[in-house]
């Protein structure tokens, strides 16, 4: 008999990619599409969604091609996304109604901002969702798509108009346009979810006069979604088995499968996750209370800290400032100088995230000298993802009262020797990088797996992989301490208002 595999795709802020899964977990074979960005005003995201699509379907293409893999050869379908980020498109047709507002976008920090002065609904936004209120999440996305298109609202009334998160999307067009469902982690995340009752909750959607004929089902992350429409992959009517918001998939794809594991993904931005257990924890200091995931009707809760912009900031080293050819070349360039030389650079690009959530703080590098060099700044950068990561990680130290006994990493930034050891230093904790850094994907075709039987149990999902490298702290404490008291003096300089 032929050998099977899981497919897992992952559809990300920058990329989309698709990878065949072998039963050892190992990846045989990935194919990787860089997605387009649009910033039609400053402060605003967006992608296409059709480009979103076409390009997840052309990767899965790809990756049977390259392998010479029969699409029969396939037991399930694994999905996982960048999150927040909204579709509305038509029901009869399926064309998107505008562009996907990107999780980043801030087109909704005024309506945002005039929700948090209204007596009662913060705390009401906080107790259904776990989250706070910002324009991350898709919710006043959905509210400025349906002001802003003429006839929306009427519309979306009606019932000819749906919203999904890129899961959705995209297994509304896997479908043939027959399944429009999304999973509870998802679902979670677009600040309309009620995370305690797991159902949309009607008073929010009141709220925001978002009409219910729009939301799509919600259904627990591994288990049966719907069947792929056979035109797309050779006639093969491969099922839907798991989906799942990026960084939840990263959370099981590093097996932390006991309260108090967290890992930390360092991409576009940086998502701390620590898996809670059977029931949810409310946050006191700035983090966000999110479903973990829903393995039939046993669901587990993580506390999350959301930081913005990581490795975009590379990137803007790279694309804006050009003072780097490639995100790589920061390792070396890094470790050129003995410190940044007293600079620090917050990069608050999009507002600060957790555990700040100051929408109208912005960017700024303080400390500058003379001396200053290329080097140092883009030390400086690097280094502002691991100052971040500890503000979340002090905050969730607080809220689920355990020190944290190591930190798994992964992500693409995570790739950078020289950020681990410094994160190992500025944290005080061991830090732990797994051999298949491709671990979001690996969640995804874990729960899809899960699901069909390919894997028969968590047990077995975690004696696939293992630790690549751990990184242990070096820096003497009072160093660490000194550095990071100057880190949050440049954050409290970065505040719209200062706390
Ligand atoms: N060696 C590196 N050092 C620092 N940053 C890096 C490195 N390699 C990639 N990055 C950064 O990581 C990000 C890409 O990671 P990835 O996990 O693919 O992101 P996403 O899923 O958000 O699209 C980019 O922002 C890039 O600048
Ligand atoms: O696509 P990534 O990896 O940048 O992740 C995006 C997050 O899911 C946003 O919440």
């Amino acid at each position: 008999m032929r050998e099977r595999f899981v497919m897992a795709v992952d559809q990300g802020t920058t990329s989309t990619r698709a990878v065949l899964v072998d039963r050892h977990g190992t990846i045989r074979g990935m194919a990787q599409e860089e997605l387009r960005q649009y910033y039609p005003q400053p402060g605003w995201v967006e992608h296409d969604p059709v480009e979103i699509w076409e390009s997840t379907l052309r990767v899965m293409r790809t990756v049977l091609a390259q392998t010479g893999t029969d699409a029969s050869q396939v037991a399930a379908l694994g999905l996982t996304n960048q999150r927040e980020t909204t579709v509305v498109w038509e029901r009869a047709t399926g064309r998107p109604l505008y562009r996907a507002v990107v999780w980043q976008s801030r087109q909704t920090a005024d309506l945002c901002q005039k929700l948090q002065q209204t007596p009662g609904v913060p705390e009401l936004v906080r107790a259904r969702t776990g989250l706070v209120i910002d324009a991350y999440f898709s919710a006043t996305k959905i509210r400025w798509l349906l002001d802003h298109v003429p006839g929306a609202q009427a519309r979306a009334e009606a019932g000819e108009l749906l919203f999904g998160t890129i899961d959705a999307w995209l297994l509304w067009n896997l479908t043939g346009g027959r399944v429009h469902a999304t999973d509870v982690t998802n679902a979670s995340r677009t600040m309309l979810y009620n995370i305690r009752d797991l159902r949309w909750d009607d008073d929010l959607l009141r709220l925001l006069a978002i009409p219910a004929p729009m939301l799509p089902k919600v259904c627990p992350t591994s288990g049966f979604f719907g069947e792929l429409d056979p035109r797309w992959l050779d006639g093969a009517r491969i099922p839907v088995a798991g989906m799942a918001g990026d960084q939840h998939a990263a959370l099981f794809g590093q097996h932390c499968f006991t309260p108090g594991t967290a890992k930390n993904t360092y991409g576009t931005g940086c998502f701390l996750l620590m898996q809670t257990g059977a029931q949810p924890v409310w946050s006191r200091h700035g983090l966000l209370t999110t479903v973990a995931w829903a393995i039939g009707d046993a669901v587990e809760y993580a506390l999350e800290g959301s930081v913005f912009v990581a490795g975009a900031a590379v990137q803007w080293l790279r694309d804006e400032l050009g003072l780097i050819a490639t995100a790589a070349e920061t390792e070396a360039l890094a470790q050129s100088v003995a410190s940044t030389g007293g600079v620090y650079v917050v990069p608050a690009f999009a507002g600060l995230g957790a555990p700040y959530w100051d929408m109208d703080a912005r960017g700024a590098v303080f400390g500058l000298t003379r001396g200053t060099s290329r080097a140092h700044l883009v030390r400086a950068v690097l280094e502002s993802l691991a100052y971040q990561t500890r503000d979340v990680l002090e905050a969730m130290v607080k809220d689920a009262g355990i020190a944290l006994q190591r930190l798994r990493v992964d992500g693409g930034a995570a790739a950078n020797n020289f950020l681990m050891q410094f994160q190992a230093d500025i944290l005080g904790v061991p830090v732990e990088r797994p051999v298949h850094a491709e671990t979001t994907v690996l969640g995804a075709a874990f729960f899809a797996g899960l699901a069909v039987g390919f894997w028969q149990s968590r047990d077995e999902i975690a004696s696939l992989g293992g630790t690549e490298r751990v990184f242990l702290p070096q820096m003497p404490s009072a160093e660490r301490e000194r550095l990071y008291r100057g880190w949050l003096d440049a954050v409290s300089r970065t505040r719209s208002v200062r706390p």
